[in-house]
C-alpha cells in the first residue's frame, strides 16, 4: 500500500472510530486510537501534499446538533498529547523562564460560561470546536460550581469540564439499579444531552475550571488565582519552574487517580500566566501553550475465577471472564471480556489464573494476559468451550479464523432478549424510556418476544410491574410510540442481521430501495448489483429478510414505518443544477454569506450534490472545479494549478445555490 492509501484508510478509521466515540459507544481503547492519530500525522508531516481533505487531525469533537447551537468566541480546541517525559522537557524548553502548572486532565465533557455583566449569560458544549450546543438551563439546575454571578464587568468567559463525581455516580446507581449509567463520563454527557432536566433529576455534574478570558483585560494574570477569585473551582494546579518538577507533579496525579472522586485520563501542563499563554498561539487544532500527558490504560491484576459463554444477539457465544472484583479505570470491574477461544488459546489463559485487566476510557474491560504463568499450583482449569448453546441447548457451530461459536436456532431465549434490546437501542428504534432489565423482564413474562410485540403494550400491561408508576409507564409508551418513525435504515439496524453493518443499511438506502420489502424482492441478485455488498451480506439479507417476513408484516400492522427515510436518501438533483456534471473539490472553511455563521463541511457538500455535482477529496487531473473557503492550504492551490483546475470561491457558489432554489 502506497503512503496515499493508507493516509486515506488511516483519515477513515479515524473518522469511524470518533463516530462511535462521541456517540458514546467506543470500539477501541484511547490508547489505540490515539496511535492511529499518530501514523496519520507522521505520514502527513513526511508528505504534506497528501494531506487528507477534509484533514481529520484538524478536526475536534462532534457537531452539536441536541440543543440550540451557539458559535464560540474563539474555537474550543483539542491539546497536543504526550506520553514520554522528552515531550515535557521539550515543552519548558519552549517557553524559557515561564511558570507552568500542572493540574489533572479530568474525563468529563468541556463547557464555555459565559458572564455578561457580572449574569451567567449563557453555557455551551465544545461540539466540533466552532459551534456547540447551548446548555444553560441544563447546566443551571444540575450544576455546581458554575455561579449565576461573579464579580467582574465586560464579558468573562470562564472554560472548564463538567464532570460526574464518582459518588454521584455509585449513589445513582444504586437507585436505578435497572437504569444504571455507565461510566461517570458517558452520565455526563448523556445529561446535557437532556431535553428537560427534569428527566435527568439526581445526575448532578461538577464544574472545574481550566481557562479564562476576560474583556476589558482583567488585571490578574495568573490563571488559578483570577478563577478562584471569580468564584470558581479550578482544577488542582500545581505550579512548576521546570520539567523534572512538572514530571513529578503527573507522577503524583497518576498514582492518585484511584482516590480522587472524579476519572481523569492524563495531566495537563499549560502557562500559569495568562498574558504568556495567550501570546503563544495555537495551532491548527490545539494551543501552543498547553500540552496533554496521557496516562496508559489502567492495568490491574485480579483472579480469573470462572467463564461463562454469553449468547449475542446475532447467536454468537462468546466468553465473558468473571473476575474477583478490582478496582480498575475508575469503577469495581467483576466482568471482563475474552472475545473468542483463539485469544484465549494465544493467551494461554486458564481459570484460576491471576490475570491482567485492563479498562480503558469507555471501554468494555477486557483480560490482557496472565501475570506469570510460572506461579501457577495446577489447581487451575482449562477454559473448555461449550459444544451447545448455554441458553438453549442447540449445538453450535464454529464460524472465521477466529473460530467464533455461533448458536444458530432463532427461537433460542437469550438471543430473543438481545435482540429485543437492540431493537431499542439508540442505532435502531431508540426507545430510550425501556432498560435493558426492563425489556428481559417483559420477555421473561412473555409480553415481549419479536420487536413487534412493543407495539402491543398497553399503559394498562405496565402499570400491573410493581416498581412501574404512572410518569414512567406513560414515558415508556410514549418512547415506543416515537419509535414507528424508525424507517428503513434504523429498521435494517434494528433487526441485527448476521454480516449486515450499519454501513449496509445506509447503502441499501442510497441505492434506492424503498422499504425493507424492496430488499426481500430484490433478491441476492438484486442486493450484490449494490457497490460494497457482496454475496455473502446478501445472502445473509435474504435468508434473514425471508424468515422475518411474517414479523415485517407485524410492524406494519403496528404501524412502524419501514420506508426509507429523506434523511437517508442521495440528494435530489435540482432542476437546472449549476453544478451538473462537475467533479468539485472542497477546500478551507466554509460559511453562509446570508447569516456568517460557518457551514459544516458534510453539509455543503449535500448543497453541491443538489446542484449536481460529484464530491471528490483531493485535486487530480479529473478535477473540474475546486471550491475555497476561508483559509485555504498552499498545497491545494498549487496542485489545482498543476492541473489547471478552475478555482472558484465559495462566495460565487452560494448565489448559484439560491437562485437554483438548493438553499
Ligand atoms: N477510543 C476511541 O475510539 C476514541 C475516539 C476518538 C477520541 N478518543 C479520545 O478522545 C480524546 C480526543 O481528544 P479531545 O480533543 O476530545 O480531547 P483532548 O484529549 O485533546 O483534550 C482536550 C480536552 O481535554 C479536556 N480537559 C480536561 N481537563 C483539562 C484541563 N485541565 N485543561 C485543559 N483541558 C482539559 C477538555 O475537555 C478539552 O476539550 C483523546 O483522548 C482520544 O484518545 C478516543
Ligand atoms: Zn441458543
Amino acid at each position: 500500500m502506497n503512503a496515499r492509501e493508507r493516509i486515506q484508510e488511516l483519515a477513515d478509521r479515524i473518522v469511524v472510530l470518533r463516530d462511535a466515540y462521541y456517540r458514546g459507544s467506543p470500539t477501541v481503547a484511547d490508547a489505540e486510537y490515539d496511535a492511529v492519530e499518530d501514523e496519520l500525522r507522521g505520514l502527513v508531516e513526511a508528505n504534506p501534499e497528501l494531506a487528507p481533505d477534509p484533514n481529520p487531525l484538524e478536526q475536534v469533537g462532534a457537531p452539536a446538533v441536541l440543543h440550540a447551537p451557539i458559535r464560540h468566541s474563539r474555537p474550543m480546541l483539542s491539546l497536543e498529547k504526550a506520553t514520554k517525559p522528552e515531550q515535557v522537557a521539550a515543552f519548558f524548553e519552549r517557553f524559557p523562564g515561564q511558570p507552568v502548572v500542572v493540574m489533572p486532565k479530568l474525563d468529563g465533557l468541556s463547557l464555555a460560561v459565559v458572564y455578561e455583566n457580572g449574569r451567567l449569560a449563557r453555557a455551551v458544549t465544545r461540539g466540533d470546536g466552532t459551534t456547540g450546543d447551548d446548555v444553560t438551563k441544563l447546566v443551571r439546575a444540575l450544576t455546581d460550581g458554575i455561579p449565576a454571578r461573579v464579580d467582574a464587568p465586560g464579558r468573562v468567559e470562564v472554560r472548564g469540564e463538567a464532570v460526574m463525581l464518582r459518588s454521584t455516580f455509585a449513589a445513582y446507581n444504586t437507585d436505578h439499579p435497572d437504569k444504571p449509567l455507565i461510566n461517570p463520563r458517558n452520565a455526563a454527557a448523556g445529561t446535557l444531552r437532556a431535553k428537560d432536566p427534569a428527566t435527568v433529576a439526581g445526575r448532578n455534574l461538577r464544574f472545574f475550571a481550566f481557562d479564562l478570558y476576560t474583556e476589558p483585560d482583567s488585571a490578574e494574570t495568573d490563571l488559578g488565582s483570577a478563577l478562584q477569585t471569580l468564584g470558581f473551582t479550578a482544577a488542582d494546579m500545581r505550579r512548576c519552574t521546570d520539567a523534572e518538577a512538572a514530571q513529578a507533579v503527573i507522577t503524583t496525579i497518576e498514582q492518585q487517580r484511584n482516590e480522587l472522586d472524579y476519572d481523569l485520563d492524563g495531566a495537563v501542563l499549560r502557562l500559569a500566566d495568562r498574558d504568556a499563554y495567550a501570546a503563544a498561539g495555537t495551532r491548527s487544532s490545539s494551543p501552543r501553550g498547553a500540552l496533554a500527558f496521557k496516562f496508559a490504560a489502567e492495568e490491574k491484576t485480579t483472579v480469573l475465577s470462572d467463564v461463562v459463554w454469553d449468547v449475542g444477539k446475532t447467536g454468537k457465544i462468546a466468553p465473558v471472564a468473571w473476575l474477583e472484583p478490582v478496582f480498575v479505570g475508575g469503577t469495581t470491574v467483576t466482568r471482563a471480556t475474552l472475545a473468542n477461544q483463539e485469544v484465549i488459546r494465544a493467551r494461554g489463559i486458564k481459570i484460576g489464573d491471576t490475570v491482567l485487566v485492563r479498562r480503558a476510557g469507555d471501554v468494555i474491560p477486557f483480560v490482557a494476559g496472565v501475570l506469570d504463568a510460572s506461579k501457577r499450583t495446577g489447581a487451575e482449569q482449562e477454559i473448555v468451550p461449550p459444544t451447545v448453546c448455554p441458553s438453549c441447548g442447540h449445538p453450535l457451530t464454529e464460524q472465521g479464523n477466529s473460530r467464533e461459536l455461533f448458536c444458530t436456532n432463532v427461537s433460542c431465549p437469550a438471543q430473543t432478549v438481545r435482540r429485543l434490546i437492540h431493537w431499542a437501542s439508540r442505532a435502531a428504534a431508540d426507545i430510550d424510556a425501556i432498560g435493558g432489565v426492563w425489556i428481559e423482564r417483559l420477555a421473561e413474562t412473555g409480553l415481549l418476544e419479536h420487536p413487534s410485540d412493543f407495539y402491543g403494550l398497553t399503559k394498562e400491561t405496565l402499570l400491573e410491574y410493581d416498581r412501574i408508576g404512572e410518569v414512567s409507564a406513560a414515558r415508556m409508551i410514549e418512547s415506543i410510540d416515537r419509535s414507528r418513525q424508525v424507517g428503513l435504515r434504523r429498521a435494517l439496524i434494528g433487526l441485527a442481521i448476521p454480516m449486515a453493518s450499519e454501513g449496509t443499511a445506509a447503502r441499501l438506502c442510497r441505492a434506492g430501495f424503498g422499504s425493507l420489502e424492496d430488499v426481500v424482492e430484490a433478491g441476492v441478485d438484486g442486493l450484490v448489483a449494490v457497490e460494497d455488498i457482496g454475496p455473502k451480506v446478501a445472502s445473509s439479507l435474504i435468508e434473514h429478510l425471508t424468515r422475518l417476513r411474517p414479523e415485517l408484516e407485524r410492524l406494519r400492522e403496528a404501524g412502524v414505518s419501514l420506508d426509507v427515510r429523506e434523511e437517508d436518501l442521495p440528494p435530489v438533483v435540482a432542476a437546472g443544477a449549476p453544478l451538473a456534471g462537475k467533479t468539485v473539490v472542497i477546500t478551507g472553511s466554509i460559511s453562509d454569506p446570508r447569516s456568517g455563521e460557518k457551514v459544516p463541511r458534510p453539509t455543503f457538500q449535500r448543497l453541491c450534490e443538489k446542484a449536481g455535482a460529484a464530491i471528490a477529496s483531493s485535486v487530480s487531473a479529473s478535477t473540474d472545479m475546486l471550491i475555497t473557503g476561508a483559509d485555504v492550504g498552499a498545497a491545494k492551490l498549487t496542485k489545482a494549478e498543476k492541473f489547471e483546475v478552475e478555482v472558484v470561491d465559495q462566495s460565487e457558489i452560494w448565489p448559484q445555490l439560491i437562485a437554483a432554489g438548493i438553499v
